[in-house]
């Protein structure tokens, strides 16, 4: 239920996915030696060994931390994922576990709004059928069904930190935009928030999606929203691969009522370069399919290594959770020559008079004291001086409704 504070080079880090070297450097120039490093997500059997042992893991989109997975990370305190989507971990396992969970919400943004936007150029112009033809020796020289961005309409479905961004970037080059959003949201420029999704579909030339993985967006776009969708019009999919139907768009591909798609996520994504990937899209010569690689540039990768490996730094050192995914948020100053006892709790009464009982009856000085509280879970951090940090802790982790409690120095 608890860590001490150990040693930097016994705290051990495991890092899955290919994370950028940056993320390394920083963990190293802040003294974390003791990293376990993998260029690819792991089978579950070898995931759950691994995870016993560490305090700290690093994943991208393909690791799946689920509740039978994390039911072995014992020692874990903190998950970053190098990423912005953080629905491959099961966030409510996690809390119940104590373990803070960190993503890098907008480093990777404009890297899919750029790559959406140079997909929706080829598709306009029919280029990667006219491409799949010439490498078989083919010559499509024809300007049928191929077209300007100027004055189409671009529906964007999901108008947060990328939906934004493209709105932005479509509306340079003379598109109108359109955005569908359960949340009434700002529009940028001129764009125009459209109320109802059937109308987004069925009058937009070009649907993008950017919408999150949650049950509202679960197949959000089947069958039934494939065939409103205006024909000849073009799909793309950069958000999660559990949002559209792939069998109702390669169909509707097929029978020309859409004219083309783009898609980088997928419901089943190989593992790694080495397994085979199969989707009903393949063999489409007007449709672009990509890796899961829309987040996927130098920059995007370098600067999520960066921000993820602080915010676990920052967890590590100091006890700070600013920026967390399921966690009360604290920022918290670097402690001088105390020790800062963690105390993660179930939020429900009792639990902090019990916690103050403890300091006065054992006569323990705080000379720090933060809380935070979300709905299910108290994160409360005192600094008591250095000789009492130990009793401290042993006195806390005693008290019902711990979740898990540690301390720094
Ligand atoms: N392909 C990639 O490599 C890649 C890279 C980055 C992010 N992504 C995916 O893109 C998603 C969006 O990223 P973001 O940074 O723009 O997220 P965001 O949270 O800033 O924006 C998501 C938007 O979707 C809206 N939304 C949520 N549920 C909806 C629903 N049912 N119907 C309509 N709108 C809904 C939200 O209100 C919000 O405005 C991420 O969650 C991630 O899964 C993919
Ligand atoms: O890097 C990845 O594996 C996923 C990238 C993207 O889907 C994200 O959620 O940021």
């Amino acid at each position: 239920m608890s860590n001490n504070s150990l040693d930097k080079d016994k705290i051990k880090i495991l890092l899955l996915e290919g994370v950028h070297q940056s993320a390394l450097d920083a963990l190293h120039d802040a003294g974390y030696t003791n990293i376990e490093y993998h260029k690819t997500a792991l089978a579950e059997d070898e995931l759950i060994e691994k995870i016993s042992e560490a305090h700290f893991i690093g994943i991208r989109s393909r690791t799946q931390l689920t509740e039978k997975v994390l039911e072995h990370a014992n020692k874990l305190v903190a998950i970053g994922c190098f990423c912005i989507g953080t629905n491959q971990v099961d966030l409510d396992a996690a809390s119940a576990k104590g373990i803070v969970v960190f993503n890098a919400p907008y480093s990777n943004t404009r890297s899919v709004a750029e790559l959406v936007l140079g997909q929706l150029i080829l598709l306009l112009r029919g280029i990667p059928a006219k491409n799949a033809a010439c490498h078989r020796g083919g010559w499509i020289k024809s300007a049928v069904g191929s077209y300007e961005t100027r004055g189409k309409r671009l529906g964007i479905i999901g108008y947060g930190s990328i939906g934004t961004q493209l709105s932005v970037l479509a509306e340079s080059l003379g598109m109108e935009v359109c955005f569908y959003d359960i949340v009434t949201k700002l529009p940028l420029g001129n764009a125009r928030q459209i109320k109802s999704l059937k109308e987004l579909l069925s009058t937009s030339d070009i649907i993008s999606l950017h919408v999150p993985e949650t049950n509202s967006t679960k197949l959000m776009i089947g069958a039934k929203e494939v065939s409103q969708m205006k024909k000849g019009s073009i799909f793309i999919n950069a958000s999660r691969g559990t949002v559209a139907d792939l069998d109702a768009v390669a169909e509707a591909i097929k029978s020309g009522n859409l004219g083309g798609a783009a898609v980088d996520v997928f419901p089943v994504e190989p593992k790694g370069n080495d397994e085979e990937f199969v989707s009903p899209l393949r063999g489409l010569d007007n449709v672009i399919l990509t890796p899961h690689i829309g987040g996927s540039t130098m920059e995007a990768q370098e600067n999520i290594g960066i921000e993820v490996a602080e915010k676990l730094i920052k967890y590590s050192d100091v006890g700070t959770t600013t920026a967390a995914v399921n966690f009360p948020e604290v920022a918290l100053p670097a402690q001088a020559d105390n020790h800062r006892i963690l105390h993660i709790h179930e939020n429900r009464p009792g639990v902090l008079s019990k916690i103050n009982a403890i300091f006065s009856e054992n006569n323990i000085n705080i000379t720090g004291q933060y809380l935070r509280t979300t709905e299910k879970l108290g994160y409360m951090v005192m600094d008591v001086d250095a000789e009492e940090g130990e009793l401290a802790l042993e006195k806390v982790k005693e008290v019902d409704g711990t979740v898990k409690a540690r301390v720094l120095f």
